[in-house]
């Protein structure tokens, strides 16, 4: 532990107090990104990154919506990239909802009359899901890239959701093994920068964490027919990390007016990294998305 008067470091060793930066009800710091437009913004858009990454590689994403005049923030979820906290490792899921929530009202506070989006690949898909769930009708829309909705049968199979769930009293730490990196993208290029990136984290993910995992999963097939405000779904029909199925069933079983699903003929799982004319056809797809919900969504309070 450093002494107490020493300054908090980020897991890298940089001072928080060099860094954009929140600080989260458990006390811990989380590193923080923002995209901010020259002139006045249109929305707000908030970006959930996924399980042992960070919010660096959505520079692509959050440069192209700072040019339509929307203001992007995003921050490291706890035990991730630069923020504090053990990595993948947490003890709530909910810990990740009520930390985005907290850089969501910040922001809010901020730009009060403005519309808010919020974009969320994968494990920051499913945080995304319960975030607007918790305020159902304080998002102008959600823009989810191949969501963790449901589990891969491959990898989650009966057998073993019940050996973690016993694994998980014996020995919480125990390793599933790690993401293996072939699946995140079709485009070679990109499969090296996720293994050469030392902000990701490629230790493997813990027993206790797929028991987190689970448990939002099993959440969000709760609140899936209860959703009613606007999402647009994006999956790769190849994608062997998150079952294409569960944006699927959101997409069926949501009882939303304003819905839709986009299905990437062979791309894999992370569609922001997919091969150059797959990443044009994502990003070309989520700004006109958001700019359609802009040019009719109710002004705020007023
Ligand atoms: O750019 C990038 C780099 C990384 C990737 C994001 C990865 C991400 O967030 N995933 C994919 C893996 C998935 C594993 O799921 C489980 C595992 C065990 C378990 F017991 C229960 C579950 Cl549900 C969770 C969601 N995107």
């Amino acid at each position: 532990m450093p002494e107490p008067g020493a300054p908090r470091r980020t897991p890298q060793g940089v001072p928080y107090a060099d860094l954009q930066h929140i600080v989260n009800a458990d006390g811990q710091h989380l590193f923080c990104r923002y995209w901010e437009p020259e002139g006045p913004p249109r929305a707000l858009v908030f970006v959930a990154h996924g399980a042992g990454e960070h919010c660096g590689p959505y520079d692509e994403i959050g440069q192209t919506l700072k040019e339509q005049s929307l203001l992007v923030f995003a921050h490291d979820h706890v035990g991730h990239g630069q923020s504090e906290g053990d990595r993948m490792n947490i003890k709530d899921f909910q810990v990740f909802v009520r930390d985005s929530l907290q850089h969501i009202d910040l922001m809010k506070g901020r730009h009060p009359d403005l519309p808010i989006f919020i974009i969320g690949h994968s494990m920051g898909g499913a945080i995304s899901i319960l975030t607007a769930c918790e305020r159902p009708n304080d998002f102008a829309g959600v823009a989810l890239i191949a969501p963790m909705v449901k589990m891969n049968p491959e990898s989650a199979t009966p057998f073993k959701v019940f050996l973690a769930k016993v694994l998980n009293h014996m020995v919480p730490s125990l390793s599933l093994g790690s993401i293996d990196s072939k699946w995140i993208s079709r485009d070679q290029k990109q499969v090296e920068a996720y293994d050469n990136d030392e902000l990701n984290h490629h230790g493997g993910l813990r027993v206790s964490f797929g028991m987190q995992l689970m448990g939002a999963v099993a959440r969000i097939e709760r609140e899936v027919p209860a959703i009613t405000w606007p999402f647009l779904l994006l999956h790769g029909d190849d994608d062997k990390l998150c079952d294409i199925r569960g944006s699927q069933m959101m997409f069926d079983m949501a009882q939303s007016t304003d819905k839709k699903i986009k299905v990437y003929e062979g791309a894999y799982h992370v569609l922001h990294h997919e091969l150059p004319e797959t990443v044009a056809a994502v990003l070309k797809e989520v700004t006109g998305w958001i700019s359609e919900r802009l040019a009719v969504s109710p002004s705020q309070g007023s």
